[in-house]
């Protein structure tokens, strides 16, 4: 793209649109959509997601930290309430219907994939700023929604009570969890407007380790890895 152009989110997913892809339509989604999935896969995942989400929280913590407005830093705190008061108190559940204790939670291993999805986000947010840190982001808050998406898109794709995991599906698929998503692109949009096309390169470096990392999430699930 020349100087003066106007960059937007779907700028960086076409730029990545392999890991994208990959990550979007990974295995671990298609056997969760389909319902074959291994129980055993998906109690890990759901495991590491608990360590996950708390890393999770610790960067909205730092997106306020990096706010320069008042808008800024009131996004960050609905970020991280929502992780806090909400999100993390409907996974501890939703882990305890899939037979993990919460003391199981509190006293986990943290994986490996874990460790490097996690420490990446935050490293990127205290180095850089906090349109860094929200592309850093993007692929978990934006992909999310997106693989809901593509789950019910598939012809392959068992819904209702024959499908262990639907509920998981319907959680991103909800009205809620879509206008995050969407917010989450406008924001990101609005602020890629006026970058520089060396600046978008960095940026496009974030997107893609990222999105790379959640990919190495889904595989640590899919083989159990510690
Ligand atoms: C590895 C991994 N990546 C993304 C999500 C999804 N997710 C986690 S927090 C959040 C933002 C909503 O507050 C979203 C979409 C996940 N659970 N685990």
């Amino acid at each position: 793209m020349s100087n003066g152009s106007r960059y937007r989110f779907d700028d960086l997913k076409a730029v990545c649109a392999n890991d994208w892809q990959a990550y979007i339509q990974h295995d671990f989604v298609a056997q969760l959509g389909d319902g074959t999935l291994p129980s055993d896969c998906f109690q890990h995942y759901l495991k590491q997601d608990y360590l996950f989400l708390i890393h999770f929280a610790r960067a909205y913590a730092l997106a306020a930290y990096k706010s320069r407005t008042l808008a800024e830093l009131r996004q960050a705190h609905e970020g991280l309430k929502a992780i806090v008061d909400l999100e993390l108190g409907l996974h501890v559940d939703y882990c305890r219907k899939w037979g993990i204790s919460e003391a199981e939670l509190e006293a986990l291993p943290e994986a490996r994939a874990t460790m490097a999805y996690t420490r990446y986000v935050l490293d990127t947010g205290h180095r850089g700023d906090l349109l860094d840190l929200h592309v850093a982001l993007a692929p978990c808050v934006i992909g999310y929604g997106e693989i809901a998406n593509w789950i019910n898109r598939r012809p392959t794709t068992v819904r209702g009570g024959d499908n262990p995991f639907d509920a998981w599906i319907a959680m991103y698929e909800s009205d809620e969890f879509q206008a995050a998503m969407a917010a989450e692109r406008t924001w990101v949009d609005a602020r890629l407007v006026d970058v520089t096309p060396a600046r978008f390169d960095e940026l496009v470096t974030v997107f893609r380790d990222a999105t790379r990392l959640e990919i190495d999430f889904w595989q640590m699930g899919l083989e159990r890895r510690s």
